[in-house]
């Protein structure tokens, strides 16, 4: 678990950074209208989309992955690296986790998903870039064609389109909300933009469709509340999202039988 306010602080200190520096300000592209963010509501009142990074700075951070797959692959004991998506924080990047945490999804959660995903603040964060493509290869970091349709283990889940910009196929199709009677329904699709980011709540199903020409990459963090929502329930039954029933409770390790 990361501790919050910690994280916060670097945070701040990194952001001073930016403002001082203009280079490294242009990089990112929200900062230059943080204060005055609007954000669009796109396929109903589920998920948002918004414009954050520059195109310049997306192929930057695919190149830093990409280099780094390439240069494991010659060393024996690191030839997995890329067999799975790619962990923000292995690969250096932490304090861009750490602003967007911070600066975009905790503030945007707590306003668009706090209520109906029941937690009052987010307290921990993993980001990675997934890889699909229409040739799936490990020295790519493009490890999938497609993604079922699933939902994430996490409460909220920002999802940053990196590109390729060509790409084909490889939308995002959202099928509503596990735990309510309009479950599995087709909500509508979103083909990723290089650089916008789409914030969906994690129970919120969804599918990567078939990748049909070229490679396509998404910045993805989840997002979870341990001190608020997580510490009331089971994790795990969360996690699974368990109903509260007399069957399913006796399914879940933390139920009387198991202890
Ligand atoms: O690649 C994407 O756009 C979505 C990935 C995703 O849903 C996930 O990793 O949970
Ligand atoms: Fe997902």
């Amino acid at each position: 678990m990361y501790h919050t306010e910690l994280r916060l602080t670097e945070a701040k200190k990194i952001l001073a950074k930016f403002r001082r520096n203009d280079t490294c300000r242009f990089d990112l592209l929200f900062f230059s209208f943080l204060p005055h963010f609007l954000y669009q509501k796109l396929l109903r009142n589920y998920n948002y989309s918004f414009p954050i990074l520059r195109k310049e700075f997306c192929e930057k951070l695919k190149k830093q992955s990409k280099d780094l797959v390439a240069s494991c692959a010659e060393i024996q004991s690191l030839r997995d690296f890329g067999t799975r998506p790619i962990d923000i924080d292995s690969i250096g990047v932490s304090w861009l986790n750490n602003l967007l945490f911070h600066l975009i999804i905790r503030p945007l959660s707590s306003q668009l998903f706090g209520s109906t995903e029941n937690f009052q603040d987010l307290d921990w964060r993993q980001g990675y870039i997934a890889g699909y493509s229409e040739k799936p290869a490990v020295e790519k970091g493009a490890q999938m064609h497609r993604l079922v349709p699933h939902t994430d283990d996490s409460e909220v889940t920002l999802n940053i389109g990196m590109g390729d910009e060509d790409f084909e196929g490889g939308d995002l199709a959202f099928y509503n909300l596990r735990g309510t009677p309009e479950e599995g329904k087709f909500v509508g699709q979103f083909h990723p933009i290089m650089g916008h980011a789409l914030i969906h709540s994690g129970r919120h199903l969804h599918e990567v469709q078939e990748v049909t020409k070229g490679d396509r990459y998404a910045y993805i963090i989840w997002a979870r509340s341990w001190g608020s929502l997580r510490a009331n329930i089971c994790p795990c039954c969360w996690m699974t999202r368990r109903q509260n029933t007399s069957v399913s409770k006796n399914r879940c390790i933390c139920a009387p039988q198991w202890n």
